[in-house]
């Protein structure tokens, strides 16, 4: 079943600071996936492929086109025309967001962080942040950690946090923009490992990997898109 359709899609950014001058972000984009598919986005450097993925979640308005999302109550909605409170409420049950960095509140716990996700979402807490230990423990978070703000952590485990975070409650469509960036190869197929648990779960995914063999293990689709400018 359908989840997404792209038509015609184009975006130019204008820069008021430089008198209005038009900028390319991407233009003519057209791709759709379905669910438990899982599409990458590749292109050089300044293709777009960052600009897409904000355009769908509606951090970024459309200059051009459609973006049709299927609802799990089979109303079609098209994000680029949508109110912001409809945005608001996609992105509230069924659209996820998972960039590079992660963003926390201070003071609270990396199992915290997580678990909020599934007590969002109506889970009890001693559970989810049983479910949460667990997704910690197997992206290699060290336990000593998990009662700790994840503020203070390094890079490459605060990437980790951020991915617990974005898959641990998946929504039915996920964007994931380079989730796996500053990962060692053994974390980064354990994520593409846990990607294709959503997928079969049914979760539509759209990507950005750097890593070429990850992209490779994990998309049904790969959308190549050419510099514009
Ligand atoms: N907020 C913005 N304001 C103005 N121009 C922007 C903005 N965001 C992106 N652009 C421009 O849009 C083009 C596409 O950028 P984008 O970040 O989407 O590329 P990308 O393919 O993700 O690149 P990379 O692989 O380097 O991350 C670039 O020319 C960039 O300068």
């Amino acid at each position: 079943m359908l989840r997404l359709e792209v038509k015609n899609l184009n975006k130019n950014f204008t820069i008021h600071t430089q008198g209005g001058m038009k900028v390319k972000g991407f233009e003519n984009i057209n791709f759709s996936v379905k669910n438990g598919e899982f599409l990458s986005l590749f292109g050089p450097s300044g293709a777009g492929k960052s600009s897409i993925l904000k355009t769908l979640f509606r951090t970024y308005n459309t200059t051009k086109g459609e973006i049709l999302f299927h609802r799990d109550n089979k109303e079609i909605v098209d994000i680029s025309k949508a109110s912001e409170s409809e945005i608001l409420e996609l992105r509230h049950a069924e659209i996820g967001y998972v960039s590079q960095f992660l963003q926390v509140l201070p003071r609270v716990s990396a199992v915290d962080v997580v678990a909020q996700q599934l007590i969002f979402k109506g889970e009890e807490q001693t559970s989810s942040r049983q479910k949460a230990k667990e997704m910690l423990a197997y992206l290699s978070i060290k336990e000593e950690l998990f009662d700790l703000s994840p503020l203070t952590f390094s890079g490459g485990e605060q990437q980790r946090v951020n991915i617990a975070k974005g898959i641990i409650a998946p929504k039915s469509l996920l964007l994931l923009d380079e989730p796996t960036a500053s990962l060692d190869k053994n974390n980064t197929m354990k994520v593409v490992e846990k990607l294709k648990e959503l997928k079969k779960q049914g979760v539509a995914m759209i990507g950005i990997f750097h890593d070429l063999e990850a992209m490779e293990m994990i998309s049904d689709n790969i959308y190549k898109l050419k510099r514009v400018n």
